[in-house]
């Protein structure tokens, strides 16, 4: 489903309340519906304030601060741009309904709330007009200045206030969130490279009556616009069914990056995993390996053709290889019959060799932004969105170009923006992880794009659960903590409960 603009999201409340629905039950069923996406996603409560402006944006705020403090036990409060006398009617019945008389005449001290802090940006919505004016500039400074000095945590509703959600443009004074819940649909402009350093992870709140389908290429990965991977196993399920991976990765020097692309495939499902890593690497990588994974050293990849399984994953801290290995490498590629992540080394190998033409659909790269200059360097001066569009087009593959908002596509296929992940996510390795868990979901055969975009997902998804950790932080986060969150992920993914 593609990304929709503003006036494709208003063509669809007019819809809504052309079938019956009023601008009141649209809006008590996306407050309702929001406040226990925020209620999930913020699992252990503390304070929570509502910054108001005089919309239904504010509304929307107002109706999830009640979901908040009734069902999930929160401290609710408000700090409100205009008296409520100003704001529209239904706000000020919003207001009525949540029961608070008396809201902040100052910002919130962290020293007397209850932790954790939480902001809802409420300030605007899709009625936004050019830069933010006063007073709401001067509100969303305080926003600021809370959340980089007094560790308060911002939710957007809807978009950041300040940003234009169908360029995503950013004025000066935006609001910067940590996740901005879109109601009803993905925002067109938010979804945007440019808007990611403002808007944070992202979520569509389901509201099925609003629910239209944008005729922009661009759409979003998320449980409520993928319609796959959500049923249980059957019962008499075997690992055969799903499925037997082969990786070859890791050298001497790079010995966790096999462990971490092993570990992927096993947490991501995968039903027999087999690690082919150099010989003079065999030893480190075995031990370190968990007990499920075969590890055989070789002393050449061709020591694999013949074998037989589902899925392939190459490239992993293989490192520099001597001619023999890149001959063989470049053979393993170009000869693949199942469905294979190229990744890291392997990529580089195949841009320093010139070697495109051997990409097919068969193949999946999973390039960060340097590996992907270095395979496509005519495309650098393109957007992001753009240049993965014709990357794909040119080598016939699947691409995935990883960084805080990973796009997934394939050639004649629409640009899917991952909505999950974290800046935590900032550390060598994590790529790997991602790279086993596409080539588990390939092994259960998922499709191509399928594979990378609920990989991508789950990655990120699994680094926001372990984040809520008490004992873990943006900066302490590691690969390793990120593997053992995916089975939340996957549960959220199947409950669409994020
Ligand atoms: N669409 C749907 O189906 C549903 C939508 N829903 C929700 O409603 C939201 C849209 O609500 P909305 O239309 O009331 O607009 P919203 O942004 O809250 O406020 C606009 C007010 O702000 C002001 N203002 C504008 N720009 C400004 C600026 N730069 N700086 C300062 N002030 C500025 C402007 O005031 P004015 O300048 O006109 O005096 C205007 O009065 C939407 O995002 C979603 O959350 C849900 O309830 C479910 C159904
Ligand atoms: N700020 C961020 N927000 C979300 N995801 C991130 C962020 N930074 C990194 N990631 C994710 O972490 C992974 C890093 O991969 P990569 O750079 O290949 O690491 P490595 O090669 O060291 O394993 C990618 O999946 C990327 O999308």
């Amino acid at each position: 489903m593609g990304s929709v603009t503003i006036a494709e999201m208003l063509a669809a409340e007019s819809s809504a309340m052309a079938d019956g629905w009023t601008e009141e039950q649209l809006l008590d069923l996306a407050g309702e519906r929001l406040g226990r996406a925020i209620g999930r996603y913020f699992p252990h409560p503390g304070t929570v304030v509502g910054y108001l402006g005089k919309g239904h944006n504010a509304g929307d705020t107002l109706v999830a601060l009640r979901i908040l403090r009734d069902e999930f036990g929160w401290d609710a409060t408000i700090r409100n741009a205009w008296p409520v006398h100003e704001c529209s009617p239904l706000v000020r019945k919003k207001w009525d309904e949540l029961g608070i008389d008396i809201p902040l005449e100052h910002p919130p001290s962290s020293a007397d709330v209850k932790k954790p802090l939480l902001l809802l940006d409420g300030l605007l919505g899709t009625g936004t007009s050019g830069p933010l004016r006063e007073p709401l500039s001067s509100l969303a400074a305080e926003m600021s200045s809370l959340r980089n000095h007094s560790g308060a945590r911002i939710a957007s509703v809807d978009l950041p206030s300040g940003i234009n959600a169908d360029t995503g443009e950013i004025s000066p004074d935006t609001v910067t969130a940590d996740i901005t819940f879109m109601i009803g649909n993905a925002k067109h402009g938010l979804l945007t490279a440019s808007a990611s350093s403002v808007t944070g992870a992202l979520a569509v709140v389901d509201v099925p009556p609003l629910a239209a389908s944008g005729k922009s290429g661009l759409g979003i990965v998320s449980p409520q616009t993928l319609p796959f991977g959500k049923s249980p196993r059957p019962f008499d399920f075997h690992k055969g069914q799903a499925g037997r991976v082969a990786i070859l990765a890791g050298s001497e020097d790079y010995t966790g990056a096999a462990v971490l692309a092993a570990t992927g495939a096993l947490s991501g499902g995968g039903g027999l995993i087999t690690l082919f890593t150099p010989r003079s690497a065999h030893a480190l990588v075995a031990a370190r390996c968990p007990p499920e994974i075969i590890v055989r050293g070789i002393e050449n990849p061709m020591e694999m053709s013949g074998l037989r399984y589902d899925s392939l994953v190459v490239g992993c801290g293989l490192g520099e290889m001597n001619d023999t290995w890149s001959a063989a490498l470049t053979d393993l590629i170009a000869r693949t019959e199942v469905p294979t992540v190229v990744d890291a080394d392997a990529l580089n190998h195949i841009a320093k060799t010139g070697k495109t033409a051997i990409l097919n659909d068969r193949h999946i790269l999973t390039p960060h932004p340097g590996e992907f200059a270095r395979l496509a360097p005519d495309l650098t001066g393109f957007s992001r969105e753009e240049a993965v569009v014709r990357f794909a087009n040119r080598v016939s593959a699947t691409l995935l170009l990883k960084g805080s908002r990973t796009l997934v596509t394939a050639a004649n296929q629409p640009v899917f923006c991952n909505s999950t992940g974290t800046p935590g996510m900032a550390t060598g390795g994590q790529g790997d992880l991602l790279t086993g868990v596409i080539g588990a979901r390939l092994a259960n055969g998922d499709t191509p794009v399928q594979a990378a975009a609920l990989s991508a997902w789950l990655c990120g998804r699994a680094a926001e659960i372990a984040l809520n950790e008490r004992h873990l932080s943006e900066e302490s986060l590691a690969p390793s903590d990120v593997s053992h969150f995916l089975g939340a992920a996957f549960r959220d993914w199947k409950s669409a409960d994020r």
